[in-house]
């Protein structure tokens, strides 16, 4: 496979924000990430607050300088590059769309304006081209014409959602990246966007990378599936797995936690908080709220084992049967001992 956009042993480091007693603590946001994104695939990625996936998320669109490891993008280090390089190519390259419309967006310009930034600093066609362009945009997005002079704040939700996407699109770009698109509108619209995304993502043959904290709908949009839990991905899944033969007892909770219709599971529960990404247990991070965790995933983080499905792979010491169901699992859940 040749990758659109690939992350070798990606790390983030910050310091963290808070200026109390533990100033000069480290927070580990992103810990040794390996992930290829293919032309034309969709990835999800899943995982509870402050796991990482908004950093996972800069670093692909090269926002985000990894503090250790490397993000290439069509086979060319991002990082070595000149920072004009660089902005070019991933300016042509990869669309971002985030959460909020409505901080992403320039107040004061116009959606006419706003969609033609980018195809001015990338020097897209002639003038006339470059309207025609916006027209196209628009009309690709489901805007009517007549917003073309409208602001920001003269928009519904959706409808800004919609200009940020067309944004993302302008210099018709390879790869979206997606950041909770859709967590800061109403929920009547939400359906709207995301089938917006899909239908383009159909159209347009681009990859998008796709982070939400509604795994089903993850789930019914990607090809694969990557959990993350402490700043590492511990399963990268095929989504039609993830739900019922996903191997990571987290990736097991988590979806548990969220039944679908089809396949109604009692949740299992995960017991105490995630823990703090300034301290991150040693060994598997997920180890202090796993039922199956013991000394061995004390002592150290397992790589990668490939499951007998293609392109399906986890990181546990003692991963969830191939065939056992969710529902057996929460069954036979032993009481949890501490590792
Ligand atoms: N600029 C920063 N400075 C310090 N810490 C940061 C910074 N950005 C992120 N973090 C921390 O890094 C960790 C990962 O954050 P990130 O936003 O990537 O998680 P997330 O999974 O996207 O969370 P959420 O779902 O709540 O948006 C968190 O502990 C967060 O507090």
């Amino acid at each position: 496979m040749n990758a659109l956009v690939e992350l070798a042993d990606a790390h983030v480091v910050h310091k963290a924000r808070s200026g109390g007693l533990f100033a000069r603590d480290r927070v580990y946001a992103l810990t040794g990430v390996d992930l290829a994104v293919a032309p034309g695939e969709t990835v999800g990625v899943v995982g509870e607050s402050g796991c990482g996936k908004s950093t996972l998320a800069k670093v692909l669109v090269g926002v985000q300088r990894p503090t250790r490891g490397t993000v290439s993008f069509r086979g060319r280090d991002l990082w070595t590059m000149p920072a004009a390089e660089r902005r070019r190519a991933v300016g042509a390259g990869i669309g971002m769309v985030f959460q909020d419309p409505s901080t992403a967006l320039n107040r004061r310009l116009t959606v006419r304006q706003i969609l033609r930034d980018p195809l001015d600093v990338h020097d897209r066609g002639t003038r006339g081209e470059r309207e025609e362009r916006v027209r196209e945009l628009m009309s690709l997005v489901g805007l009517p014409r007549g917003l073309a002079a409208a602001l920001p704040a003269q928009l519904s939700g959706g409808q800004r959602q919609r200009v940020a996407i067309a944004r993302a699109l302008a210099p018709a770009p390879d790869l979206i990246v997606a950041d909770e698109p859709t967590s800061a509108l109403d929920v009547s619209v939400r359906a709207q966007i995301l089938n917006l995304l899909l239908d383009l993502k159909e159209r347009l043959g681009l990859a998008l990378v796709f982070v939400s904290h509604d795994i089903r709908t993850v789930q019914r949009m990607s090809d694969r599936v990557i959990t993350m839990y402490l700043g590492r991905i511990v399963e990268d899944s095929p989504a039609a797995l993830v739900t019922g033969r996903a191997r990571h007892p987290y990736t097991r909770a988590l979806f548990s936690a969220t039944p679908g219709l089809l396949d109604p599971v009692e949740p299992i529960p995960l017991v105490g908080p995630v823990p703090s990404a300034t301290r991150p247990p040693s060994g598997c991070p997920f180890r202090t709220r796993c039922w199956k965790a013991d000394r061995v995933c004390a002592q150290e983080m397992p790589g990668f084992s490939a499951a007998s499905a293609p392109a399906h792979r986890y990181r546990c010491h003692h991963p969830v049967g191939e065939d056992e169901s969710t529902r057996d699992l929460v069954r036979r859940r032993d009481p949890m001992e501490a590792p």
